[in-house]
């Protein structure tokens, strides 16, 4: 069964169709870039944007995630204190005079010496801003889900500047059309994690 071309099966924590005998190793694993992927939407689940919520993996050459971050509000200044809103006359009273992107949060919160050479994996493609701090930083290659908003001077001048400074970028198309996590069917008493029979 394909949905657009995808699979429509879940992948799930098991793999989502072969069980190799024991003795052999699993081959249905999530991709590299599903894994990275799927791990910059579970940091989005961690936003507070009532609207909009990007997560970011920043990920290095041996595949070792060195950054991870969401879009929020700055460390010190409450979520619920802050506003969360885009319409008011006040730009001072729009979170956008405030939230922290996603990319600068993962690039900032870096567990490595820099993130020259790595790949950023994103769930939007990144704005201007996010694209300066990626050039800046040595990041070389962006991984994006969604770019709904490739029409809005913000993505254009962040591809043109991507461009010019030879950051390559590349949409995620997901091979899979789910990646679940379903805690009810994995088997707690065993020490796989193929649900119980
Ligand atoms: O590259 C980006 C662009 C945007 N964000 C964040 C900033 C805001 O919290 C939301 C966008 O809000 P809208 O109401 O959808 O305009 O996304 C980001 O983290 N990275």
């Amino acid at each position: 069964m394909a949905l657009n071309g995808r699979p429509t099966s879940p992948t799930t924590l098991n793999g989502s169709i072969s069980h190799p005998s024991q003795g052999e190793a699993r081959t249905d694993v999530l991709s590299w870039d599903s894994y990275f992927m799927a791990t910059a939407f579970l940091s989005a689940m961690r936003s507070k944007d009532p609207v909009t919520q990007v997560g970011a993996v920043i990920v290095n050459r041996q595949k070792r995630i060195v950054g991870i971050g969401y879009n929020g509000m700055p460390r010190g200044c409450p979520d619920d204190q802050m506003p969360w809103g885009k319409g008011h006359e006040d730009p001072c009273e729009n979170k956008f005079m405030y939230v922290c992107h996603a990319e600068m949060n993962a690039i900032l919160s870096k567990n490595a010496a820099d993130v020259e050479n790595c790949t950023i994996y994103v769930a939007l493609f990144p704005c201007n801003e996010c694209a300066k701090i990626i050039i800046q930083a040595g990041v070389r290659e962006v991984v994006y889900y969604s770019d709904k908003r490739n029409d809005d001077p913000a993505t254009r001048g962040s591809k043109r500047m991507l461009s010019q400074a030879g950051v390559q970028f590349r949409q995620f198309i997901p091979p899979e059309s789910q990646i679940v996590i379903d805690f009810h069917v994995i088997d707690h008493d065993s020490r796989s994690l193929t649900p119980a029979q």
